[in-house]
């Protein structure tokens, strides 16, 4: 039985009012996008990892060693292909010596714009830029699905060549593409990969309470997972700098504190969010909406730009500046509900927030001189009713769960 648009109106109030991570109405089940493996055509491929296996301690702790050719690189490039901890030691270490920085860009790989616009400003400042491609199992929880995430490893090392082309054609960077890390789970977890579970036993590395508001109140394992992994990462490469994206916002929140509360000697910069021209934050997820839910995706960033607007125009007050967003947010559910099951899109606002800059702790009133961070996750739900030939989406177009966020910065 699908959910009435008064229902949902009061979801949407619900969840913005009470600053709650989760909508009534969400269910709790996360399922990631499908994917259909695209076909390589180049003649030399590019050999990936195994795909990331449905991880368990007895096959994370069963991967045979792998035994690959000391010196590969992505084909018709220099770019060297680690994938081992000590291959990547071999080749940090002269780096050390000679005083040339490296940065990491930590991605999952299905890499698009944002991705690339990190390395290019990882480029512009470092002599070297090391991008780890690994779906890491520790940050999807057991209901998520990991089996299915994004793995385009041929389409991957054609982008990275691509623009390690570009950067070298432009002069103005310090350094290019150097290697990509695409380890394998029994690598990046020695003793064993420790489980998804929530009381899963393993080393973990926790960053309370911010892991546990917001994106981690609805996937409750994601945080711990992303700086468990993280840690691991950068003690693996040891970067001078690392690089993420603005996108994820309450991410980069979290690397933040565990590069301070750790004394992790490495400098955090965060790159802004990458856009399609309407407006949507690229995201590796967002093949799977198909046109029509594509149009309507927009509908979280219409909402944050339009509590933006509230702040800019001297509004304060939590009521005011979300209430702005969800008078848009409303609007454009209204519209989509008066449509035929054939023509509308149905989504869920699982979050609106608006949050401290440094603590993602709910805020009742911004203080113009700290800032603060408006934030919001979407649901868009599949298609009620195909039409005739309609393209859904890759994989049919499954649920698909979007994240955006808009930073208020301190008045100078
Ligand atoms: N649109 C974007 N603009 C800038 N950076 C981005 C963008 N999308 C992702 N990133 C950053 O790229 C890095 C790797 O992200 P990831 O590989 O998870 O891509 P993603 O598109 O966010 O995937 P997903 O759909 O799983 O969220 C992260 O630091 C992330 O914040
Ligand atoms: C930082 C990260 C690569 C860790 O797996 C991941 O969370 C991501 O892609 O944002
Ligand atoms: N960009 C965040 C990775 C994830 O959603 O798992």
């Amino acid at each position: 039985m699908q959910p009435t648009l008064p229902v949902l109106r009061q979801a949407v109030r619900a969840a913005i009012s009470l600053g709650r991570s989760r909508a009534t109405l969400a269910s709790r089940g996360l399922p990631l996008a499908h994917h259909q493996p695209r076909p390589h055509t180049g003649s030399r491929p590019f050999q990936p990892p195994p795909p990331p296996p449905t991880p368990s301690r007895a096959m994370a702790t069963r991967c045979a060693p792998t035994s690959l050719s000391a010196r590969e690189t992505l084909p018709s490039s220099s770019i060297r292909v680690l994938r081992t901890v000590e291959s990547v030691r071999r080749w940090r270490r002269p780096h050390q010596l000679d005083q040339r920085t490296v940065a990491l860009v930590p991605t999952m790989g299905a890499l698009h714009e944002g991705h690339l616009s990190l390395i290019r400003a990882a480029a512009r400042a470092n002599h070297h830029v090391v991008v780890s491609v690994y779906v890491n199992p520790a940050q999807f929880g057991v209901r998520e699905d990991l089996a299915s995430y994004p793995v385009t490893w041929a389409a991957d090392a054609a982008a990275l060549v691509r623009l390690d082309r570009e950067l070298a054609d432009d002069g103005h960077n310090l350094g290019r593409i150097s290697a990509v890390f695409a380890p394998r789970t029994a690598d990046m977890y020695p003793s064993g990969f420790p489980g998804q579970e929530v009381d899963s036993k393993g080393s973990f590395v926790n960053i309370t309470p911010v892991a546990e508001l917001l994106e981690g109140g609805s996937r409750p394992t994601f945080f711990r997972g992303v700086a468990t992994v993280c840690l691991k990462l950068f003690n693996i490469v040891q970067p001078d700098r690392v690089y993420f994206g603005q996108k994820d916002v309450q991410q980069t929140v979290v690397i933040k504190k565990l590069v301070s509360d750790f004394m992790l000697p490495t400098e955090v910069v965060v790159g802004p969010t990458a856009r399609a021209e309407d407006g949507l934050a690229l995201s590796s997820r967002n093949v799977y909406l198909g046109e029509r839910r594509r149009a309507v995706a927009t509908v979280l960033r219409k909402g944050l730009r339009a509590a933006e607007d509230a702040y800019s125009g001297g509004a304060r007050d939590r009521e005011t500046v979300l209430g702005a967003a969800t008078k848009v947010i409303d609007g454009v559910l209204a519209e989509q509900m008066a449509l035929g099951p054939e023509e509308r899109v149905r989504f869920e606002i699982e979050y609106i927030s608006l949050a401290d800059p440094e603590s993602m702790e709910e805020l009742s009133v911004v203080d113009p001189a700290r800032g603060g961070i408006l934030s919001g996750a979407v649901r868009m739900l599949p298609v009620e009713a195909a039409r005739e030939g309609e393209d859904l989406g890759h994989s049919g177009g499954p649920l698909v769960r979007l994240i955006d966020n808009i930073i208020l910065a301190p008045a100078a």
